[in-house]
């Protein structure tokens, strides 16, 4: 599929999860029977050589992630909610567009060297991202590539992962919030 076929499979819903919030729902493109491997495939032709290790951001972005990672070749890395993992983590605080959250990860996952390709469905203001190329690093990880599916480039979240050198790739842009 075309990156135009797949945005148009992008639901938009108003005002969720508060008022004035476009919802860029991706449940109705994984759910399409061509949707999730299409937009594996384009992620896979935005990644840079010799990946390490694929990260992904819970929740959605472990769909994409863990198909991405099969796809390339690699193990999957979870960057979880605060939490969930068993064992000792290092963790993040960060500001979303519509509240705060925190995430983990389990350091010893992380390749020492090794570049760590971040993906997650959607980056708006980059906090969720940011803070976890931030984990990933500080495990010793090499990250310097993050890829969505979605950007929303309004929310300046691709530009603020380029200040701290990671370069910000996505499938396809919606304007506005
Ligand atoms: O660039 P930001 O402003 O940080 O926002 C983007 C993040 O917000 C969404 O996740 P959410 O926290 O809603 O969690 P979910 O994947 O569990 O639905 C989305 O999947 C990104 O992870
Ligand atoms: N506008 C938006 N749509 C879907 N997920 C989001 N996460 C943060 N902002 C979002």
């Amino acid at each position: 599929m075309t990156r135009e076929e797949l945005r148009s499979l992008v639901r938009t819903v108003p005002d969720f999860p508060i008022a004035g919030i476009q919802f860029r729902d991706i449940t109705t493109l994984i759910a399409d029977s061509r949707g999730l491997a299409s937009a594996v495939a384009h992620l896979a032709d935005l990644a840079s050589p010799d990946v390490a290790a694929v990260a992904g951001i819970e929740a959605r972005g472990f769909i994409f992630g863990a198909a991405l990672a099969m796809q390339l070749g690699t193990g999957f890395i979870p960057v979880r909610k605060a939490g969930k993992l068993p064992v000792e983590t290092i963790s993040e605080d960060y500001a979303l567009e519509y509240g705060a959250a925190t995430i983990e990860i389990d350091p010893t996952l992380v390749p020492q060297g090794g570049r760590v390709l971040l993906v997650d469905d959607l980056i708006a203001t980059g906090g969720t991202a940011l803070a976890a190329a931030s984990l990933l690093r500080r495990a010793g990880g090499l990250v310097d590539t993050a890829l969505f599916v979605i950007d929303l480039p309004e929310l300046g979240g691709a530009a603020a992962l380029r200040s701290a050198g990671v370069a910000a790739d996505a499938v396809m842009e919606f304007a506005g919030h």
